[in-house]
């Protein structure tokens, strides 16, 4: 096995948009980077914001991953021996080092994935809460005592799954990978991470930061590659557990391979999610979720509440003001601290969310703003996948645009009359991620939240995540959640003890 020393963090920090080549190894396991072992099936990764390579995935094959597995397991032996303030020690240096170099993370992600710094440094800040948050609740964990006659009792334990593996998306890809092995350690598991083949850079940073923290080597490894190597790691037969985040079709085939070991999933699905403005809202507010409920990392966010739903009264002053702030809406350089929207994930994907505004248009709807292929100013942006944000009115519920989830910079606004036709409207999906209600009334709140079938309702906000808070999905939006205390008890499992203090009273 090839290992090369850790890769100095800092430089990082002088990292501006065209100017970062990644030429490291970017798997890691056995507590070091590892060399590719055969370069033949390897894929360029852009930079979204110039177009530039940065530098090449190079998937990991069968033995690879096998070794990656082992390694894992061999840490878990150890970890899952610690008791829960032990791990804690060592998620919160983990937490403190990724505080200390937030900034060379953020300006890695922002290269990667082309959104504003911005985001990228919130993006940080929530991966190491996350951390700090499970090793909070690790010494917390604990079982049951349950009384029996005649003195004998039972007891539970709740003891960690084994080797999980964590497959994430290209939106959020460093918080992704500490959403998930954040409640994995606590509860003394080991992960095996596989980033998206298309933001393969962050992932590989936390587990050398786990690496410095001090945890088993093996603990937190990374094998890169696409569906393939996703494959590899869903059949293996020594892994107890796949959490997965991406898209409805993959999510499906993720729960057939795991099904065939019989093996626990989790699922973090896409959305359509439905934003309520009624006409007794703060305006203001509204206005401002609306924006936050669809443009954030560019429109490529799972939870977004993209089909904005406004009722008709208060339809003029909330479009009037929604395409004034839309319009203002600095995009360019995603590293520029001005900067508030940055480049799509990729050409495809930005020709993939332009197709679906021709086709909008098509139907029937009328761009109100956006919606074009941007061109900065800045010369070393021109091949950047930049796309002006867009509000389209003149929607209807059985437009393209306003059933499928678009993952780009695209409001949807359709008007409404009545709470319980909207109701009705809002749950015609067959996604449930999130949902949103803005009123002053706060029993139409509570019963609009009640009534809309989704994982989560946002009342007077939109897009706030706070990792104290479960996040999932309703129908197809997938099952399991992250954050909070009930993901412990997706990354564990509850054995009982049952302990005899008389005789045995044999019928035979
Ligand atoms: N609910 C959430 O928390 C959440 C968060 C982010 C993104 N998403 C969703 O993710 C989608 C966008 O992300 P994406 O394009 O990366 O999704 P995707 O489904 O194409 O890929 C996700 C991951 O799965 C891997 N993969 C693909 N095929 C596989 C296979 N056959 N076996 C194993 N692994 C496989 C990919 O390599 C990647 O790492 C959107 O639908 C979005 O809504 C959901
Ligand atoms: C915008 N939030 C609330 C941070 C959720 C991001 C998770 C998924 O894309």
């Amino acid at each position: 096995m090839a290992q090369q020393p850790l890769l100095s963090l800092p430089e990082f920090q002088s990292v501006s948009t065209g100017t970062l080549l990644v030429k490291e190894p970017l798997n890691f396991w056995g507590g070091a980077r590892v060399k590719p072992k055969d370069t033949k099936n390897s894929e360029p990764v852009y930079e979204p914001a110039t177009g530039r390579v940065l530098c090449d995935m190079i998937p990991c094959g069968e033995e690879e991953v096998d070794e990656a597995i082992k390694s894992a397991h061999s840490a878990y032996l150890k970890w899952s021996k610690l008791s829960g303030m032990e791990r804690a020690r060592f998620m919160l240096e983990a937490a403190r080092i990724i505080r200390e170099r937030r900034d060379e993370i953020a300006r890695a992600e922002v290269a990667n994935n082309g959104k504003s710094i911005t985001e990228a440094q919130v993006d940080i800040d929530v991966a190491w809460q996350c951390i700090e948050y499970y090793a909070g609740i690790a010494p917390t964990l604990s079982g049951q005592h349950i009384q029996l006659p005649g003195g004998s009792f039972a007891y539970t334990r709740r003891e960690p799954l084994g080797v999980c593996v964590g497959i994430g998306a290209w939106n959020y890809p460093f918080q992704i990978a500490a959403w998930k092995s954040a409640p994995a350690m606590a509860c003394g598991n080991a992960m095996v991470f596989k980033p998206s083949p298309m933001t393969p850079v962050t992932a590989v940073m936390l587990a050398e930061i786990y690496k410095e923290a001090g945890v088993p080597d093996g603990l937190f490894n990374v094998v890169q590659g696409g569906a393939e190597t996703g494959g590899l790691l869903c059949h293996h037969p020594m892994v107890a557990k796949v959490s997965f985040t991406g898209s409805v079709p993959t999510g499906k085939k993720i729960m057939e391979m795991a099904a065939k070991g019989v093996k626990q999933v989790t699922l973090e699905l896409g959305g359509k999610s439905p934003l309520i403005i009624f006409k007794d809202c703060e305006l203001e507010n509204a206005i401002k979720g609306a924006l936050m409920a669809n443009f954030l990392t560019q429109g490529e966010v799972c939870c977004n509440g993209t089909r904005v739903f406004v009722q008709r009264e208060i339809m003029p002053q909330f479009l009037e003001e929604v395409v004034k702030r839309t319009k203002a809406i600095p995009v360019g350089d995603p590293m520029c601290e001005a900067t508030r929207m940055g480049a799509l994930i990729s050409k495809p994907h930005m020709e993939k969310v332009l197709g679906f505004i021709k086709q909008a248009k098509e139907q029937g709807a009328k761009v109100l703003c956006g919606g074009e292929q941007f061109v900065p100013n800045d010369p070393k942006l021109k091949d950047g996948y930049f796309v002006s944000p867009c509000v389209l009115d003149n929607c209807r519920d059985d437009m393209t645009c306003v059933k499928e989830e678009i993952f780009g910079p695209v409001m949807s606004v359709l008007p409404f009359d009545t709470e319980e036709e909207v109701l009705q409207r809002a749950n015609n999906t067959t996604f449930g991620l999130a949902s949103g209600v803005f009123t002053r009334d706060i029993a139409r709140a509570h019963r609009v939240a009640e009534n809309l079938q989704a994982g989560t309702c946002y009342i007077n906000n939109y897009n706030v995540g706070p990792v104290e808070v479960p996040f999932g999905g309703y129908k197809m939006s997938g099952f399991g959640r992250e954050n909070g205390q009930v993901t412990i008890e997706y990354y564990s499992q509850l054995k009982t003890v049952v302990v005899e203090m008389g005789d045995v009273e044999s019928i035979f």
